[in-house]
């Protein structure tokens, strides 16, 4: 057995992960944003697997998982895991998949998850998709999620938007420079955010064509 993924890794000279045949798309944007929202209707309509690094961590720790405790605890105080822990999880979801086009939620937080994910699977995003959304939206949508989850409270969420501005924002501007970034007004209802999603992944050919 074998992936696309496995085969990438295991190119002639053994050693240098290319994934060449393997498209990434990077889905960022604040707590609350509606990331996943949104990467449920891309599943749907664009054929992609879609990774939460945050499901992924929070299945970990429902595994009992050595890790578990240290995830639950940054979990609960907006940190960001070392970045080992999650590609790890990452690696292997995109394994057992079977696919080779994966929507990336979550993930990279800041710059040591983006260097590390890039040496380590010396895979580049396809692009970026950036969802904008103000802190006053965000923090009401985190506040009517009832997920249950225990980082859906006010002082975490704070937490959480510190981190999102200090450190995951300045990875957004990193792609950014390198016009990979595609800008999504996230604040609008659920459907008309996703039409503007949707174009986003229209080839220009089609769009030329409807
Ligand atoms: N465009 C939107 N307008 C209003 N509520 C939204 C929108 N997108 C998502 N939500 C809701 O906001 C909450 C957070 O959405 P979610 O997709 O979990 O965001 P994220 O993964 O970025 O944290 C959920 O309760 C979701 O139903
Ligand atoms: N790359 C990541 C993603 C999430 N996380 C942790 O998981 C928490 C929840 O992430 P999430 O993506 O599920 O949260 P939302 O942005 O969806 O609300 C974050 O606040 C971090 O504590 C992480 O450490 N590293
Ligand atoms: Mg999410």
């Amino acid at each position: 057995m074998g992936t696309v993924v496995d085969a990438a890794n295991k190119e002639a000279n053994g050693s240098v992960p290319t994934n060449k045949n393997v498209t990434v798309v990077f889905v960022l944007g604040g707590p609350g944003s509606g990331k996943g929202t949104q990467c449920a209707n891309i599943v749907q309509h664009f054929g992609y697997t879609h990774l939460s690094a945050g499901d992924l961590l929070r299945a970990e720790i429902k595994s009992g998982s050595e890790n578990g405790t240290m995830i639950q605890n940054m979990i609960k105080e907006g940190k960001i895991v070392p970045s080992e822990v999650t590609i790890k999880l990452l690696q292997r979801a995109m394994q057992e998949s079977g696919n080779d086009k994966f929507l990336i939620d979550g993930f990279p937080r800041n710059e040591e998850n983006r260097a590390a994910f890039e040496s380590v699977t010396g895979i580049e995003p396809e692009f970026v998709l950036f969802f904008d959304c103000s802190a006053e939206e965000m923090e009401n949508r985190l506040l009517n999620r009832n997920q249950g989850r225990e980082d859906d409270n006010i002082e975490t969420i704070r937490k959480r938007f510190k981190v999102y501005m200090e450190s995951s924002l300045p990875v957004i501007e990193y792609y950014n420079s390198k016009g990979k970034v595609r800008k999504i007004d996230a604040a609008k209802p659920i459907e008309e955010v996703f039409e503007a999603v949707k174009a986003v992944f229209t080839p220009s050919i089609d769009k030329v064509a409807a």
